[in-house]
């Protein structure tokens, strides 16, 4: 099970905006003193957003550690899943920011996985025009999300389309809250992070596959590397291109159908790493027409189901439905579709000459072959 004593440290290298990721067991507890030690203003409240999941669980050990340090804190909860990531949400959470006093030196700290951090993260990007932000992930899936600045909420048509670039302060990864994770969120989070070798490196795929076992049972050693190598990854890139203009969007690798699938499914089917899965498998099979051969797709798709994730298209997806989706993604850019396709384990590239026709081919194989072994 998670714990250990090492803290792992990376860096996000911004200039002046770079910041901390610190990965290991019993962070929560030092929230207060790490606080105090960056020079968080002690008279300034700190507003601590928890997802409904982890709230009971752990709000408590950071609210606590907080006000030991000094600081007085305010909380809101949020429900569990993907549907919270909305305007709706994010009013009440400006709401709980002016009524609990947040000032310009506030922080709004995010605890939960991904949907917490988005949604949190658009309110400290927005309220006051910018406060100081947190991560608190308590998921594998938010390696990924927590890291880099992306904050949003969903609109009905389109996933992620209101939001900004706003920069944590620090990311604190408590490897002991993975503890309470379901075992279907333990796999979707490796999503995440085999996507992180699949474009990246090639070597921390095949680590990833050879310890497909331990990382599934949360083996603290593996967890812990595999958090800090798919962080590692994300940092290089971040780091690189801030505001994805070019670069950045090679995270994007199975998010052209993902994102859609997520869309057609109302935010509640399918978890954010199951769609990626997919969309992973989608984007192998467009390699496979752009002549980078039919391996990488299978090869792609055993390792994928490895971890258990899914591989096809549930029953009932409407094929137009995705389409049109997948039109109103930041990915769709003058009148064309962007992929980010695979040329081997570890490399990919941006394509803005895919055929509309290949994506509805592939989407349909994906259905069809949906229950066939
Ligand atoms: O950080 C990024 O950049 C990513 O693309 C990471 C993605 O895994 C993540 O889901 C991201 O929020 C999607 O970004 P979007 O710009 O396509 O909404």
């Amino acid at each position: 099970m998670a714990g250990g004593a090492e803290i792992r440290e990376l860096t996000v290298d911004l200039g002046e905006r770079s910041y901390p990721i610190l990965i290991g067991a019993g962070l929560l507890k030092r929230t207060g003193s790490l606080f105090a030690e960056r020079g968080f203003p002690v008279k300034s409240p700190v507003l601590l957003v928890a997802d409904s999941a982890v709230d009971g669980l752990y709000a408590g050990t950071v609210e606590e550690s907080l006000k030991s340090a000094g600081y007085s804190v305010a909380r809101a909860v949020v429900p569990s899943g993907e549907k919270s990531k909305s305007l709706a949400a994010f009013e009440e959470l400006v709401t709980a920011a002016l009524e609990a006093g947040l000032d310009r030196r506030s922080t709004v700290i995010a605890l939960g996985g991904g949907v917490v951090g988005d949604l949190a993260g658009f309110v400290a990007a927005s309220y006051m025009r910018g406060i100081r932000f947190v991560q608190m992930p308590t998921t594998i899936l938010a390696h990924d999300s927590s890291v880099g600045g992306k904050v949003a909420v969903n609109h009905r048509l389109a996933k992620n389309i209101i939001g900004a670039f706003h920069q944590p302060e620090i990311v604190l990864y408590d490897l002991d809250t993975l503890k309470s994770l379901p075992p279907r969120d333990v796999r979707s989070g490796y999503a995440e992070m085999i996507k992180h070798g699949l474009i990246w490196d090639e070597s921390f795929a095949r680590w990833c596959d050879e310890n497909a076992e331990r990382l599934l049972a949360l083996e603290p050693d593996a967890l812990g590397r595999g958090l800090y190598e798919g962080c590692r990854v994300k940092s290089i890139v971040v780091s690189r291109d801030e505001k994805e203009n070019d670069l950045r969007a090679i995270l994007n690798l199975g998010h052209t159908i993902g994102h859609a699938l997520e869309a057609v499914s109302h935010y509640g089917e399918l978890l954010h790493g199951e769609a990626i899965s997919i969309g992973m498998v989608g984007s192998a099979r467009l390699a496979a027409k752009f002549g980078y051969g039919d391996e990488l797709a299978a090869e792609t798709e055993r390792l994928l189901r490895k971890f258990g994730l899914p591989v096809r298209i549930p029953a009932g997806y409407d094929t137009d439905a995705i389409m049109s989706a997948m039109q109103h993604d930041k990915k769709f850019k003058e009148g064309s579709m962007v992929f980010v396709v695979p040329k081997r384990i570890g490399e990919v590239e941006i394509r803005g000459d895919v055929p509309v026709q290949w994506v509805r081919d592939i989407v349909e194989q994906l259905k069809e072959e949906a229950g066939k072994p």
